[in-house]
């Protein structure tokens, strides 16, 4: 196989549903192309509702025996997919990075080893759970972690098997059946762990995967009365639909949505760390949900801080991302970059100053962009852009700092740069945030809860909070057996 991917039939992805372990084709595709190039890598089969009603039936009929399969064998069968990612990490780090145009040093060393980590890490986590027993007056309760029953997961482009085996991986632990609606930009790598999943011994129809369009198979699946959970990360307008479909069964929802999150560095801080954690923020062209796109600065210390910053700015080479120095490649699709420029040029055209970048590169390529001179409360420091391009504030002291950090409707992560212990106490516990981190950024662990607060999502992914939303949790009280005790 060729590093560098024109098209499907290089890797031989199947661009056709998994459904009952079958695969399964629609009347009409749709195109997807390769964002380092535009070249087509492939005609995708185009669910509708009739392949979500399939999907659906498929995931209700296999639920009974998957939910009944013993714990050790659900998480055998895990720990065999984990194995299957593991054997075939090259060919999905190439086609990710085909589709989706981010570094492949990256999906090779960090990114889809941590997807096979997600499985493993659900089948152990899943053996740990414990059944809770206690005693009311006499009476044992018994807590037990229930599957639910078919789990619908909706997934975005910037990060496709990492964050859709996040949200496959706890479902089929917890015993559900599951149907994956990949995003139309990024389809291939969910199409690939189909056939993992099959070859490590998942039965058929415990994992299905289907393509399409958000508002064509994504919104009949949402809307499914059979659909017991639906998990959703992507953006707010989405979410917003996605509830209301939800709504009419009462489905229960998890939403892992958008950030703006702050990046605060105060004059204590090291000022070399604060501008690494500051250029970090390019990581996958800014098309990261957690990314730290504005930076506030003590202002006794901007003018040193935004020094350094473009000094390691200045040194990111932007590129093919198949090259091992690449830093930072292109973005995602054409109409991204559109919407990217507009946020860009809208600010510029309000009074904004580009300290670097502030216009498109070639191709699918965005400068990697700092904006100053932004007021609080405008559009390019309100709104998620996903791109390259971050926003310089300065503040004058804490209250500020926090007032400002706190001063959008996001709260999914927060950064505080200071040298002082006291200081990052303080000010962390006052941020509005989901993750804080303190001088370090994107330092993630599976047993730590994720999610967001306020437009940032609602409910949290990891450990024991996968569970509780993947399960139907019980309690069983039993009085003793021949007691006659009523209290
Ligand atoms: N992880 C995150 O926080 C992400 C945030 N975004 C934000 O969203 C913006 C727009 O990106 P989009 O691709 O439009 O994201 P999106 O939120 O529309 O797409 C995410 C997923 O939702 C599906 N979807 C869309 N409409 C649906 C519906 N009515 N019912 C069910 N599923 C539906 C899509 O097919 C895709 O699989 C970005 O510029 C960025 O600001 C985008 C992707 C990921
Ligand atoms: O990699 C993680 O731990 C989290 C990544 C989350 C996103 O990039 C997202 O949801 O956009």
């Amino acid at each position: 196989m060729s590093e560098h991917l024109t098209t499907v039939a290089e890797v031989a992805v199947d661009t056709r549903h998994w459904i009952g372990g079958e695969r399964i084709a629609s009347t009409e595709t749709f195109t997807d192309v390769s964002p380092i190039d535009g070249g087509v890598l492939g005609e995708i089969a185009r669910g509708t509702a009739m392949e979500a009603a399939a999907a659906v039936a498929a995931a209700k009929a296999a639920f009974p025996a998957w939910a009944a399969t013993p714990r050790a064998e659900r998480a055998r069968i895990l720990h065999a997919v984990a194995d299957g990612v593991e054997r075939r990490l090259e060919e999905l780090a190439a086609v990710e990075t085909a589709d989706n145009g981010a570094l492949l040093r990256s999906h090779r060393r960090g990114v889809m080893p941590r997807v096979a980590h997600n499985f493993r890490f659900f089948a152990d986590w899943l053996l740990r759970l414990g059944h809770e027993d206690f005693d009311t007056r006499g009476h044992t309760n018994h807590v037990s972690w229930d599957p639910a029953g078919p789990c619908v997961l909706i997934t975005p482009w910037n990060a496709p098997l990492m964050l859709a085996t996040w949200k496959i991986a706890p479902a089929l632990a917890a015993g559900n059946t599951v149907v994956l609606k990949p995003a139309e930009w990024t389809p291939l790598t969910a199409s690939l762990l189909a056939d993992i999943a099959d070859g490590a011994g998942l039965p058929a129809g415990v994992l299905n995967v289907v393509q399409g369009y958000g508002s064509e198979i994504g919104h009949a699946l949402t809307a499914h009365p059979d659909v017991r959970r639906i998990s959703f990360t992507g953006s707010v307008p989405t979410a917003r639909r996605i509830a209301s479909s939800a709504a009419a069964h009462l489905t229960p929802l998890s939403l892992e949505l958008g950030g703006k999150s702050p990046l605060l560095v105060f004059a204590d801080a090291d000022l070399d760390l604060a501008a690494d954690l500051a250029v970090e923020q390019y990581d996958n062209a800014g098309q990261v949900c957690l990314a730290a796109t504005r930076i506030l600065v003590e202002e006794t210390v901007a003018e040193e801080f935004t020094r350094r910053f473009t000094d390691r700015a200045a040194r990111l080479r932007q590129g093919d991302p198949r090259d091992e120095t690449t830093d930072i490649g292109p973005n995602i699709h054409r109409r991204q970059l559109e919407k990217i420029d507009g946020f860009v040029q809208r600010a510029l055209a309000a009074g904004a100053r580009a300290v670097i970048g502030g216009h498109r590169g070639e191709g699918q390529y965005y400068a990697p962009t700092l904006l100053t001179d932004v007021a609080q409360d405008s559009e390019i420091v309100q709104e998620e852009v996903f791109g390259p391009v971050l926003t310089l504030q300065t503040f004058t002291d804490e209250d500020e700092a926090v007032r400002l950090a706190n001063g959008t409707r996001f709260g999914l992560a927060a950064t505080v740069a200071t040298g002082d212990a006291g200081r990052a106490e303080r000010v962390t516990a006052r941020l509005v945030a989901g993750t804080v981190w303190v001088n370090c950024f994107f330092v993630r662990d599976l047993k730590a809860p994720f999610g967001g607060s306020r437009h940032s999502g609602v409910g949290r992914e990891g450990a024991t909070w996968s569970f509780d939303f993947y399960c139907d949790l019980k309690n069983t009280v039993t009085a003793p057996m021949g007691g006659k005790d009523r209290g």
